[in-house]
């Protein structure tokens, strides 16, 4: 697993605690109705069935289900195959290593809220191959395929992956069914989403770790699909955080069953009815376990918004439409793993009707206050965040810099601990230089995401605020409304303009990488 670097900490707040609580666990649903018929018909049975999803995703966003139809000998079969996988020489492992192009195979240096997590991975798609943006840029049209890569051994192991595949693929279709179901939906109504769907599998291991009590498995995080389906293996280690009261909670092995949970996307679709809800893994020093998530996510196409039946006049729609494949993108950007940003969100998406539920009822001078209290939050966080990335951007073509000519000169870099500086640079110069446009594009991709959902905040807080003025004060002209709305235009053109200063800076740090990846092509004189 490499040596144990700082990168695995987590902040204090977030590491695991001695004691977390096992008496209360998530819903156990039996999903034998749905075995007997091919549809979803509406027996007495199935009714049951679908209020317990619907309770179960209201009030925990996640549930265990057994005698679900999926055969116990096809999850035994890619247990073992994962098992034998990651138990290979990490050589062995990283032949089938995911890199700049190919986002599939094996890893082990995921990070999560950029804190390293303790654990290997190796991924999956199961339409392969799977169409998605080739690039987070807005207007960039193209698309590539993802195809997978499977390894030498154990041999069985791409056979055990597609048939488990088939079981999990067929078993999700009939949760997003039922949740449609208990959304007062009809069954089929999210099926089409998934047509040309950009579902993956993930095999994870977690190894044993030393430094269980402050580095964790996974770190703390929503899923960003539709729905998740995970077999976890009889060790335990997940935790679910309780909408309730914020506790973490332990979410017991079951023998057979699998844990499911909704993602960000069925928290969008059903207008925030069902929410997505956080979860991580304990390391443990005692025990390796292993894991298997299903990602069941839908065609890059999909503009993700909430569905037109579930909102109405009372009941806004509280997200923008926001398109699935460039979201998916825009997360996988994240080259750069100790990225001191905030990875794109689904509230970034979300609508302006929030502050105006904060105006309602205000008097008109706590209106003003509330306000100018938010629009002036905003802006400052957005300037500081920008000025961070900046700082952030430009040490990181200077570590690129210093990359380049420690291999080049095949010296190892006092700083090696630092990621970027132990990065395999290809021997072609055109190569390196495609390397180099990529992670200035990362780069350049999140400084615009930063700066879009700041002034988009700040305008969209003027708007409810003069909307709540108009709907409260006929007179409303001694509510300042010109100045309010004339200072959120000015801190939206200080956003721009600090946006503009980040990409100058990108830009001009870039100019000098071409001369060191050239100088440092040249043979010795
Ligand atoms: O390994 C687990 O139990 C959960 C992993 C997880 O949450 C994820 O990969 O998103
Ligand atoms: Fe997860």
């Amino acid at each position: 697993m490499g040596n144990i670097d700082e990168s695995f900490f987590q902040e204090t707040e977030h590491r695991p605690k001695q004691s977390t609580i096992e008496a209360e666990n998530i819903p156990l649903i039996d999903l034998s109705p749905i075995l007997t018929s091919d549809s979803l018909n509406s027996s007495s049975e199935i009714t049951n069935l679908v209020a317990q999803i619907g309770d179960a995703c209201q009030k925990w966003g996640f549930f265990q289900v057994i005698n679900h139809g999926v055969p116990s000998t096809c999850r035994e079969k890619i247990e073992r195959a994962s098992k034998e996988f990651f138990l290979l020489p990490t050589e062995e492992k990283r032949k089938v290593s995911r890199d700049e192009d190919n986002p599939l195979g094996f890893y082990d240096t995921e990070h999560t809220k950029n804190v390293r997590d303790w654990k290997e991975v190796f991924d999956f798609v199961v339409e392969n191959p799977t169409l998605l943006p080739a690039s987070h840029e807005p207007h960039d049209m193209e698309l590539m395929e993802l195809k997978n890569q499977w390894p030498n051994f154990p041999n069985n192991f791409r056979e055990a992956c597609e048939e488990y595949a088939q079981g999990i693929e067929k078993l999700s279709y009939k949760l997003v069914e039922l949740i449609a179901l208990s959304l007062g939906l009809s069954s089929k109504r999210l099926n089409s989403y998934f047509k040309d769907q950009t579902s993956f599998m993930r095999l994870n291991y977690y190894p044993l770790c030393p430094i269980h009590d402050l580095a964790l498995g996974v770190g703390r995080h929503k899923d960003s699909g539709a729905l998740t389906v995970l077999a976890q293996d009889d060790v335990g280690g997940l935790e679910v955080k309780r909408k309730a009261d914020g506790e973490w909670i332990q979410v017991k092995p079951i023998p057979d069953a699998y844990i499911i949970n909704v993602g960000d996307i069925i928290q969008v679709w059903s207008n925030d009815r069902y929410e997505s809800v956080e979860h991580r893994v304990i390391a443990s020093s005692m025990k390796e376990r292993f894991s298997v998530p299903f990602f069941f996510n839908p065609s890059h196409y999909v503009m993700v918004e909430p569905l037109e039946e579930l909102t109405n006049e009372e009941s806004p729609a509280k997200y923008r439409a926001y398109n699935w494949g460039k979201f998916l993108t825009t997360r996988n950007l994240s080259n750069f793993k100790k990225l001191n940003v905030e990875n794109v969100q689904i509230y970034h998406f979300r609508n302006g009707d929030l502050f105006t539920n904060v105006l309602v009822g205000l008097a008109p001078n706590d209106m003003v206050q509330r306000t100018t209290r938010r629009r002036d939050t905003l802006h400052s966080e957005g300037v500081h965040r920008l000025s961070e990335l900046c700082c952030f951007a430009a040490t990181q073509l200077v570590m690129l810099g210093k990359s380049i000519i420690s291999t080049a000169n095949k010296v190892a870099d006092q700083d090696a601990n630092v990621e970027i500086l132990k990065m395999e640079w290809p021997e072609d110069s055109i190569e390196r230089a495609k390397v180099i446009r990529s992670k200035a594009c990362s780069m350049t991709g999140c400084v615009e995401a930063v700066s879009s959902s700041f002034i988009t905040g700040i305008s969209e807080v003027a708007e409810a605020y003069l909307a709540a003025v108009k709907s409260v004060a006929a007179d409303s002209h001694e509510v300042p409304q010109k100045s309010i709305q004339d200072k959120a235009n000015a801190y939206a053109e200080n956003l721009r303009a600090a946006h503009s200063t980040a990409m100058g800076k990108i830009q001009d740090g870039l100019q000098y990488l071409p001369y060191v990846v050239i100088s440092t092509s040249m043979p010795a004189a």
